[in-house]
């Protein structure tokens, strides 16, 4: 098999370099949520300059990405990155949740809404390490006061098990594994609807055999570079580079891709300083997000309003469903502007749980049917 067979798409691919130039707006695939200033990269130009190039330049061009990816960069060049008129254009674009919340609820007309909320920098801030990613007691009572409220699902990159030790609600959705492994809750609804709700589905069963191989390839292959840190999801894999010196980071993209020449039916993607390894399927968060739906019988629903809160590259599979279906939207975390598909903006986690709590408050409010 040739290395371009097994196909090397990055997350960053749409990720938003927010230039102090002019944009060349012809270069973004959705002029309609890229604000001027914008610079997004679609994923089959990318998959061309990484395809076309010889081995040598499609790891510079991933190292790249890795630096255009990380946000300690954005941080320390945020003048120079993007000017402040820039900046406000994307606000305007995407509004603080917290700001717009009234009109929020006024939007949602009295329709259930089903709440989906990502792990990693959404319910718990980015730390070095992924094994301590905790989320805080007061976001976990939070949580579970709206799961009373809402239907609620937590969709993620990391497994089921391991996100359900953060997060610790069995009365929640999980969709783990990018998605292509979903549980119903096991607590907190009446056992007949629990029964009709036993949820299990897993699009990429047939794939377990392999990402075990490839994690244990993966992590004899990187220990001779430090900081890098090989995680098993279950259906995907994860290789950190947050704790790798930037000098190896070539180095740490040759071991990744010469494990992966040997399996061409898995691809790599990149999300917060992290390479995630999936099966080339037809799943992603939005699919995910969209079985829920079906699960929870609103699939064809006019009176369902979906929410889905969000940082990271995989999350716009979501904002982009959300999107086609014309219901509910999608939240970016961020404090950064990024071409996305989500409508509304928060900062941080410690945003999140606001904009939560006043759902839950605005909720209690509500009178009862
Ligand atoms: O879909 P998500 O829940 O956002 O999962 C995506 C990745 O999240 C985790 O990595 C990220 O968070 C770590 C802890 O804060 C951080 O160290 C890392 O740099 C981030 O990429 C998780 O460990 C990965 O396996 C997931 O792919």
């Amino acid at each position: 098999m040739s290395a371009s067979q097994n196909v090397v798409v990055s997350e960053t691919t749409r990720s938003s370099i927010i230039t102090s130039s002019n944009n060349n707006s012809s270069s973004s695939p959705k002029p309609s949520t890229a604000p001027p200033g914008l610079i997004s990269i679609s994923k089959k130009k990318l998959l061309k300059n990484l395809d076309v190039i010889n081995g040598g330049q499609r790891i510079n061009a991933w190292v790249d990405s890795m630096r255009a990816s990380s946000p300690t960069h954005l941080k320390s060049l945020p003048s120079s990155i993007y000017s402040q008129q820039q900046l406000n254009s994307w606000i305007m674009h995407h509004p603080s949740a917290l700001d717009m919340f009234e009109q929020i609820m006024e939007a949602s007309g009295g329709k259930q809404i089903v709440m989906f909320l990502d792990y990693d920098g959404t319910l718990s801030p980015i730390v070095d390490d992924p094994d301590r990613a905790f989320m805080s007691s007061k976001m976990r009572r939070t949580v579970k006061k709206l799961a009373k409220c809402f239907p609620t699902a937590i969709v993620t990159g990391r497994c089921i098990d391991k996100v359900y030790n953060f997060v610790k609600l069995a009365e929640l959705y999980y969709a783990g594994s990018h998605g292509m492994d979903i549980k119903g809750p096991s607590k907190g609804v009446s056992r007949q609807k629990r029964l009709k709700q036993s949820l299990l589905y897993q699009p990429a069963s047939d794939y377990l055999p392999m990402i075990d191989e490839v994690y244990r390839k993966l992590l004899e292959t990187t220990k001779s570079t430090p900081g890098a840190k090989v995680e098993n999801h279950k259906f995907c894999a994860s290789v950190h580079f947050r704790c790798v010196d930037e000098k190896k980071w070539s180095e740490l993209v040759q071991q990744v891709r010469s494990v992966l020449q040997e399996y061409p039916t898995l691809k790599l993607t990149q999300g917060r300083k992290v390479f995630e390894i999936r099966p080339m399927i037809e799943w992603d968060k939005g699919k995910a997000l969209e079985f829920l739906l079906e699960s929870l019988g609103l699939g064809n629903s006019n009176d369902v309003f979906p929410v889905y809160i969000g940082d990271d590259r995989t999350d716009e599979d979501a904002f982009k469903m959300l999107r086609d279906r014309g219901e509910g939207f999608g939240i970016l975390v961020s404090k950064f502007p990024k071409d996305t598909d989500a409508s509304y903006s928060l900062h941080d986690p410690s945003q999140v749980m606001d904009f939560l709590r006043r759902l839950v408050e605005w909720k209690q409010m509500q009178p009862k049917m």
